[in-house]
């Protein structure tokens, strides 16, 4: 479903990846840990196809759809959040509201909460992103730092949600620089020096 060989990214004389290669299986959730400025982010801007890079390949299934969260998720600031996540599905004409609710709700955000998303905390935002990278059953979910600003409870949520995904056979990668408690990985990677190793 997901490919990658021998990539290769440089900004400038800085090697940010040297000869990375993955694959992504069905329901493989795999971990890509690296501190901060590693180029995990990179990795997933390269997948999306947001950066080129300057070698190697990303092959990915003409029947994939990919779900992200990079960075900062962006929304329309003066929209509310149903709006903004509605929105977004319908770029693909994809949405289903009964599912979109279902999941604003298990993360504890009110689904007619009419307040602009400029007014949401870091950890609201993150939720939203995360919903939009699920939503509309994309089959391979890369989250960069998912749990960033995320409080306890919505944690649990997260891990959980990420269970389902794993039984619907939808793959996940998460980037991040320290563990999340109570996640098993099926892979564990480390990102160092652009060179990415297997952890365990
Ligand atoms: N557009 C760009 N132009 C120049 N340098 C860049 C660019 N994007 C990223 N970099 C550099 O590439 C390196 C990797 O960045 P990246 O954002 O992929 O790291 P990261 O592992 O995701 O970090 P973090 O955990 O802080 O999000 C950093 O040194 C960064 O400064």
């Amino acid at each position: 479903m997901l490919k990658i060989e021998h990539l290769n990214k440089k900004f400038g004389k800085k090697e940010v990846l040297k000869d990375v290669s993955l694959t992504l299986s069905p329901g493989q959730r795999i971990h890509i840990i690296g501190k901060n400025g590693s180029g995990k982010s990179t990795i997933f801007k390269i997948i999306t196809g947001i950066l080129k890079q300057n070698d190697g390949t990303v092959e990915i299934g003409t029947d994939d759809v990919i779900g992200a969260v990079i960075e900062n998720p962006g929304f329309l600031e003066y929209e509310s959040s149903l709006e903004n996540l509605k929105f977004l599905a319908e770029l693909n004409h994809d949405y289903d509201e009964k599912l979109v609710k279902e999941l604003m709700e298990e993360f504890s955000l009110d689904p007619e909460d009419s307040q602009p998303v400029s007014r949401y905390s870091i950890g609201m935002r993150q939720k939203l992103g995360i919903i939009q990278a699920i939503m509309e059953n994309q089959n391979i979910v890369l989250l960069d730092e998912p749990t960033r600003g995320i409080d306890k409870e919505g944690i649990e949520t997260f891990v959980k949600i990420l269970g389902q995904l794993k039984e619907q056979k939808r793959a996940v990668i998460i980037a991040s620089h320290d563990d999340i408690s109570n996640l098993v990985y099926d892979r564990e990677l480390k990102l160092k020096d652009g060179v990415l190793v297997e952890e365990k």
